[in-house]
């Protein structure tokens, strides 16, 4: 039997990467995100090398979640990898200029709908036992404040802790778990973080040398095909021409 990985977030970037990434390998494909049409051309690309199941799918709706884990069909039901990826930042701004509404969608997304997808899957990763892995995505803004980070940063470092604690309820399992927190990659993330803003997105990435999506998504296989007695808890990567700044300080005028 191949080894199963369930992917959210798909149908872009890390996600999208990924599917490619574990197809080499062999991998079935659980492939999951809210556009259809994206999933339909990935399944089609992707269908002759391995076995594709296609769902879409919003993370943050519990039962639709449920749903899909239950309606897996035969061939997909042994997951090995869960790769926690689907995700948002929203509203660069500063808190105070914030719509609410931004806030409860990246909360809802990032944090409910990461917990909604381990909770329906846990039991089979569980099954699977040794070597079963969760790849939860995190962000090096779950560990790093900066300005407009705000309630990203804070949604991914739950990410960071949900996975610490999920390790420690799961020892004696088998099944790891993994913070994997990447730093500027380049994906259409800052596409949806401005609301559509391509010039502000280009801008981000240009003049240097930002992550891609294959790179993430080969830290994706690395870390589910690790030996089965090693669990990375956090793995955080940046680009080497990204680091951290100088703290801010507030001086008179
Ligand atoms: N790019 C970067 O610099 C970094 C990104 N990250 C994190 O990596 C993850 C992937 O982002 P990245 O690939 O860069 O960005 P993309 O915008 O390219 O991809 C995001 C993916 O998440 C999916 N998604 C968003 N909301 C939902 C939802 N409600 N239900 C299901 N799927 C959803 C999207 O699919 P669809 O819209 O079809 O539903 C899409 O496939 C995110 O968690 C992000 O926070 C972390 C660090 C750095
Ligand atoms: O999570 C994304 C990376 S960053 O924009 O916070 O640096």
């Amino acid at each position: 039997m191949t080894d199963c990985v369930f992917i959210t977030g798909a149908t872009s970037g890390f996600g999208r990467a990924a599917a490619h990434r574990f197809a080499a390998a062999g991998w079935s494909l659980v492939l999951t995100g809210r556009r259809l049409e994206r999933l339909e051309a990935l399944k089609e690309e992707l269908q002759g090398q391995v076995p594709v199941h296609i769902v879409a799918l919003d993370v943050r709706d519990s039962d639709a979640v449920d749903a899909a884990v239950a309606a897996l069909p035969e061939g997909f039901t042994r997951v090995r990898t869960l790769l926690n990826n689907a995700g948002l930042a929203l509203a660069p701004q500063p808190a105070q200029k914030v719509d609410r509404r931004d806030w409860h969608t990246m909360i809802d997304t990032n944090v409910t709908g990461l917990v909604n997808v381990t909770h329906a899957l846990l039991p089979t990763l569980i099954d699977v036992g040794e070597g079963a892995t969760i790849v939860n995505v995190g962000s090096i803004a779950g560990q790093w404040p900066y300005p407009g980070s705000h309630v990203y940063g804070a949604s991914k470092a739950f990410v960071k802790q949900f996975s610490y604690n999920l390790r420690c309820d799961l020892l004696g399992t088998g099944v790891r778990v993994t913070d994997l927190a990447p730093g500027i990659a380049e994906t259409e993330f800052t596409l949806v973080r401005t609301g559509g803003d391509q010039v502000a997105a280009d801008a981000l990435y240009s003049g240097t040398t930002a992550l891609t999506a294959e790179d993430i998504a080969e830290q994706m296989f690395y870390i589910a095909t690790l030996p089965p007695h090693i669990n990375f808890n956090r793995l955080e990567v940046m680009p080497t021409r990204q680091a951290w700044s100088a703290f801010a300080i507030d001086y008179d005028e």
